[in-house]
């Protein structure tokens, strides 16, 4: 069992993996921590499986280096790795009962009997199904065969655990379980796991880091944290949450803050991290997250302060959306908290907006839609 978080328990080193002469994983470079919950994430066709299929040897790069547990895999066969992948078909077998599904794996290790049904055991206790050892599989739930497909895989002490959409196919309530369940059971194995999905929400329940990819390319890797406060550009902001994406011109820079002209007015915003001073005149893109914004008596004494005409006001209970109108070429969206029984404002209303130069970013000018992916 992995409890360390100081070692690399999986890295890919500029890996590439062409198909035709599309590069479905372009020069993916990546280090996982051991007893690490890692997401892949990002639309459809952005690469993330065929990444995971060369992290499990499903799949040979046609460049770079993979390293398991610090040994060179690059070619091996996925028969040949400490590591094991998770579907979301499971596969289980339908024709051996819970107890010898999991066992499977022992028993072609030719692990002695006695020391096989303790091990089936304790997993059986980690999954909590410790009353089921002798279910058909077809008499299980969804959530339970899950349970079973991640004891089985992890009977065998992976090095790395890869799980391909393992939850998509389950009902909304389900999957939400099955999230918490899944990261209670990495945690209390402390085994590294490598998951991928096209669903923010569910990347920033469960990770301690997140990939995110974009036709081939990994664009960022952070703590949820990072990848939320700190996009590394356009593409990421809008991917994880909600966020205004306005369209600014810089007219000066000063150290990390920078001058923009939006629509007539002057604003005083934040340099995208790691991002080198923009030249004046430079069309840029500012990212305003929605519940950044503050209204009314709230955005008195804001760096940035102007008013709007309320459009829009959704009720989501714990808050209020708001679509307000500043120019006739720009709305915005905002998120207050609301409590029970306080006034909101209505459309028509003329409020004030407000925000300082930390609650915005701004980014780096997208690169063109790459028509190889569809977006969620
Ligand atoms: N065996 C293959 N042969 C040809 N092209 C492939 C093959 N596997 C994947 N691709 C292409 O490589 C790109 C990346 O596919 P991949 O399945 O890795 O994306 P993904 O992000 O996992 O998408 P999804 O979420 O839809 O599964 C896509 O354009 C896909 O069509």
């Amino acid at each position: 069992m992995n409890s360390g978080r100081d070692t690399v328990s999986i890295e890919t080193k500029g890996v590439r993996k062409t198909y035709g002469e599309r590069a479905a994983v372009d020069q993916v470079t990546l280090q996982v921590q051991k007893g690490e919950f890692v997401s892949l994430l990002g639309p459809s066709g952005c690469g993330k499986t065929t990444l995971l299929r060369m992290l499990g040897g499903l799949e040979q790069p046609d460049e770079g280096v993979i390293l398991l547990g610090g040994r060179d895999v690059t070619g091996v066969p996925a028969y040949g790795r400490n590591s094991n992948m998770i579907f979301q078909q499971l596969a289980l077998f339908p024709h051996m009962d819970v107890f010898h599904n999991i066992a499977y794996g022992l028993k072609v290790k030719k692990t002695p009997k006695a020391e096989i049904k303790r091990q089936v055991y304790e997993m059986l206790e980690l999954v909590q199904l410790g009353d089921y050892s002798n279910r058909a599989i077809s008499q299980l739930s969804g959530g339970q065969a899950q349970r079973v497909a991640i004891a089985r895989a992890l009977v065998n002490r992976p090095e790395v655990l890869l799980l391909d959409e393992p939850l998509s196919a389950l009902d909304m309530q389900l999957r939400l379980d099955m999230q918490h369940e899944l990261k209670r059971i990495q945690r209390e194995f402390g085994g590294t796991f490598i998951f991928v999905t096209h669903d923010q929400s569910e990347a920033m329940n469960m990770s301690d880091r997140i990939g995110v990819m974009r036709s081939g390319k990994l664009l960022q890797y952070g703590t949820p944290d990072e990848i939320y406060e700190n996009p590394a550009d356009h593409f990421v902001a809008k991917f994880i949450g909600d966020t205004n994406l306005i369209n600014v011109t810089v007219l000066g820079s000063d150290r990390e803050v920078v001058r923009v002209d939006c629509f007539g007015h002057t604003l005083i915003v934040k340099e995208n991290r790691g991002g080198s001073a923009q030249p004046t005149g430079t069309p840029s893109v500012l990212s305003l997250r929605y519940e950044y914004i503050r209204l009314g008596a709230e955005a008195e004494g804001s760096v940035n302060s102007f008013e709007g005409t309320v459009i829009e006001s959704v009720y989501g209970g714990a808050s209020i959306r708001y679509t307000l109108e500043i120019t006739s070429e720009l709305r915005i969206q905002a998120t207050v908290l609301h409590q029970r029984g306080a006034s909101r404002y209505a459309p028509g209303d003329i409020v004030r907006i407000g925000f300082d130069p930390d609650d915005a970013l701004l980014l780096s000018e997208p690169e063109p839609e790459s028509n190889q992916e569809n977006r969620p």
